[in-house]
């Protein structure tokens, strides 16, 4: 059973609920198939975590080290990137901040009902499940001046300059690692100026998702955010340095015939980097995009800050001409991300085969059929 809001929505359990809770109530008690469909148990051993990629190290090493944990993995960690730790430290600072607000306080800047986007609610997900996650999230999109205001009337500044930084800095990282992933495609540089999902990046808007998990009493029976993918080219997450809760699915066909969750051990000054659906798509499927989750501590918070990286919005993005064998043809029609997000609002984790394309043999084939 939810717990239900004047509005008629599920309302989050807030922090000084969570607190006082010894155990997980019904609206958050996950079934245990959902959980451990793919059983946590089996973590794979260190000598197959994911890849930490150091961006300090030569072009010529970074570029075939990111391609092949795109391909592999979907996923790897960098350092080198040049992001200050101050940085790093004020965003989640802010974020510690904004979450520790008592919760009749946060519920002002709650995420309108009617399809609201930024503000405060939980995960944009949680709509697919009918058991509620164990997390509070808040997102911005563009500015964060709107909410924060309703926050903090008096004193929002320090929150939005953090945030403004941070998605400056983010912006001009995923530009970086963005240009690094097509060259391990074989693009030159030309190529990416050209064909790129990168046209406009100046413009398009910063979109942060600052996701904070409290401590649990039953931390195996529920669920800090549950399996997805996300909809960007890509996502850059900064994590809480002291406590593991983000996981990847990863399938290691040679070492094991089922795919296994995998941790994503926080580093200290370390980002971690998700391929997304667009970037799947404009690679042709070659790409990996990364089914991940957050699973909660029983004695520990954790905060993350998700950087969603994707195209202007008006822009179409599909398999790039350059790398698409013509014998297969592309996996994926053309698509704006606003239209993608429309599409994954409704089908979920499974938008990206709802638009998948028959290979172009099979194509040929049924065109021949109809003639
Ligand atoms: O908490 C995390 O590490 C994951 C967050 C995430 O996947 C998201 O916000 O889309
Ligand atoms: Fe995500």
């Amino acid at each position: 059973m939810h717990s239900l809001s004047v509005s008629g929505q599920p309302s989050l359990l807030c922090q000084l609920e969570w607190k006082s809770l010894n155990q997980v109530p019904d609206s958050h008690i996950w079934p245990p198939d959902l959980l451990h469909h793919h059983p946590t148990s089996n973590i794979i051993p260190p000598s197959s975590s994911m890849p930490i990629i150091d961006l300090t190290a030569a072009d010529s090493v970074v570029i075939p080290l990111i391609g092949r944990a795109c391909e592999t993995w979907g996923a790897f960690q960098i350092t080198g990137h040049g992001v200050p730790l101050r940085l790093l430290d004020l965003v989640e600072a802010q974020t510690c901040r904004l979450f520790s607000l008592p919760s009749a306080h946060k519920l002002r800047a709650q995420r309108s009902p009617s399809g609201g986007v930024t503000g405060y609610g939980p995960a944009l997900i949680s709509s697919f499940f009918s058991k509620l996650f164990w997390s509070e999230g808040f997102t911005i999109v563009g500015s964060a001046q709107e909410d924060a205001r309703k926050l903090w009337p008096n004193c929002f500044n320090d929150f939005c300059s953090a945030m403004e930084e941070y998605s400056k800095g983010m912006k001009d990282l995923s530009r970086r690692v963005i240009v690094l992933m097509l060259r391990s495609l074989g693009l030159s540089e030309e190529d990416i100026d050209e064909v790129g999902p990168l046209r406009g990046h100046d413009e398009v808007e910063p979109v942060l998702q600052l996701n904070y998990y409290p401590p649990c009493p039953e931390p195996d029976r529920t669920m800090g955010l549950a399996d997805h993918t996300d909809s960007s080219l890509i996502t850059i997450i900064h994590q809480s340095s002291c406590v593991t809760g983000l996981q990847l699915l990863h399938h290691d066909e040679s070492d094991n015939p089922r795919p296994q969750w995998v941790e994503v051990p926080p580093i200290s000054g370390a980002l971690v980097v998700n391929v997304g659906d667009l970037f799947h798509i404009i690679s042709n499927g070659r790409f990996h995009t990364v089914i991940h989750r957050a699973i909660v501590d029983r004695t520990w918070s954790r905060i993350s800050v998700a950087y969603f990286c994707g195209p202007l919005a008006h822009f179409k993005v599909g398999p790039i001409q350059k790398i698409v064998d013509p014998n297969q043809g592309p996996a994926y029609p053309g698509i704006t991300w606003p239209k993608y997000l429309s599409l994954k609002k409704k089908l979920h984790n499974e938008t990206l085969a709802s638009i998948r394309l028959p290979l172009a043999a099979k194509r040929q084939d049924d065109e021949k059929k109809v003639l």
